[in-house]
């Protein structure tokens, strides 16, 4: 295995000759041996272990485990502890897509304070086509299919192209000891279901799919890279990238030929999956989008607008007190007692100052809110209103509204409340006018 490694690193993996990495080693069996043979092959390495504090007394002795595998080898060993079950929830993830984002944020840091040039992980042939086997189950587009990358920027999978039986011969003949992760024996993930239960009958049923499985993702790897480079020429015809994230033109793409397709090779990395909803966006109305966990896709006219769904909540609530004649935040408005109103337009209002409360409140409209449009009898729901007035999604997400006691006096750019109009009865009339 030493002898395969050393020449798949000259012909596929140059770059790595003399450079240091920095081997991310769960003390499992696949990044024991790549440490074993990095270091058999006079790499400077250093050992990265995350303990995710998942398997109590586990998680601590597998840390152990990897220091003592470091200082037998005298090279420098880097462990930290992570809250994964904390962060997981604080940011909404998974257990496993927590512990992933922590430990590639962290063995980033690491390689940036300790000059490592690559991280180095112990992913194997078997975890790629597991990978390949999930994504297929999933509907994912080609580029799921084409499963774990070899190179991603500055992480690394050598051992990718070793089978874990290769793997696992070789620690054997070498008497390499590792840690067991007793989680790899719950069948809870899918992954495990198919480590577990899937593909050993699978081998036993058809012997050699396996490998045949991997022939095909290896020319799914290919056809992908082609298709990569035809795709970044479509990219500067079609995307453009503005301040939200990018938008595509929905003309320029259909003078394209597999207009359908191409669209979603343009999305499906941003995590949407559903084929069918994304094609029929090209036809359908402004206003209609399209989630995936972490992008929204958005027919307006003739672009689809391409943004990241933001955690936040946008802004809070800007307060005005009693007296104050101007804000700035979030737009700029200034306030004016006056003697005589004026013409009402989409920028200036004028209202009966006894009749609202301070502090006035400037926040986004929400659903559910409902007003009094100004000239109208009765009131009105806002969702409603802006559907009579057809603003488009986009639109309908920047407007404010300006409150007094949680009601509306001013849909801001839109309509005035009836109930805050300026009438007979007036003493003290405040105009109202935003400025940006
Ligand atoms: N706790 C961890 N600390 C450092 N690196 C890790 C950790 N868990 C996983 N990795 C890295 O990610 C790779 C793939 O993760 P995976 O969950 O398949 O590993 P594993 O089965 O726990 O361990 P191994 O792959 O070493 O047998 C590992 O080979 C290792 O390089």
């Amino acid at each position: 295995m030493i002898k395969k490694l050393e020449k798949h690193i000259s012909e596929q993996l140059s770059f790595l000759q003399g450079k240091k990495l920095l081997i991310a080693c769960s003390g499992g069996l696949d990044s024991v041996v790549l440490s074993y043979l990095l270091r058999q092959l006079k790499f400077e390495i250093g050992l990265a272990h995350c303990n995710f504090s998942l398997r109590g007394k586990e998680s601590d002795q597998d840390e152990e485990f990897v220091v003592e595998l470091a200082d037998s080898y005298s090279v420098a060993v880097y462990t930290e502890t992570f809250d994964t079950k904390k962060f997981a929830k604080e940011h909404k993830l998974s257990t496993q897509m927590a512990a992933r984002q922590l430990r590639y944020h962290w063995f980033e840091e690491i390689r940036q304070d300790f000059t490592y040039d690559y991280i180095v992980t112990g992913h194997h042939a078997d975890d790629d086509l597991e990978t390949f086997l999930i994504n297929l189950s999933r509907g994912t587009g080609l580029k799921g299919l084409t499963g774990i990358q070899e190179i991603n920027e500055l992480v690394v999978r050598p051992i990718l192209p070793f089978t874990r039986a290769e793997i696992l011969n070789f620690a054997k003949e070498k008497n390499l000891y590792w840690r067991e992760d007793s989680s790899n024996k719950k069948a809870d993930y899918l992954r495990n279901v198919l480590r577990l239960n899937v593909l050993p009958p699978f081998k036993e049923a058809a012997p050699g799919v396996i490998a045949s499985l991997q022939k095909t993702q290896k020319h799914l790897k290919d056809s992908y890279s082609l298709i990569e480079d035809y795709l970044s020429l479509v990219y500067t015809l079609v995307v453009q990238e503005i301040p939200e994230g990018y938008t595509i033109n929905i003309d320029k793409l259909k003078e394209l030929p597999n207009t359908n397709a191409l669209l979603y090779e343009i999305t499906s990395p941003f995590g949407f999956t559903d084929f069918k909803a994304v094609s029929e966006l090209l036809e359908s109305q402004s206003g209609k989008q399209v989630f995936s966990e972490t992008h929204r896709l958005l027919k307006d006219r003739n672009v689809l607008i391409l943004t990241e769904i933001s955690e936040k909540k946008e802004e809070k609530e800007f307060y005005i007190k009693k007296n104050q004649i101007k804000i700035t935040k979030p737009f700029q408005m200034e306030l004016k007692s006056i003697d005589k109103i004026g013409n009402i337009t989409s920028s200036t209002i004028y209202v009966d100052n006894d009749k609202i409360d301070y502090p006035l409140v400037v926040r986004k409209w929400q659903e559910g809110d409902v007003f009094f449009p100004f000239g109208m009898k009765g009131k009105k729901k806002l969702s409603k209103f802006f559907k009579d007035e057809k603003l488009s999604l986009v639109r309908k997400e920047k407007i404010w509204v300006l409150t007094s006691n949680n009601q509306i006096v001013w849909v801001v750019g839109y309509r005035p409340d009836d109930r805050f109009k300026v009438d007979d009865k007036t003493k003290n009339i405040l105009k109202v006018t935003r400025t940006t």
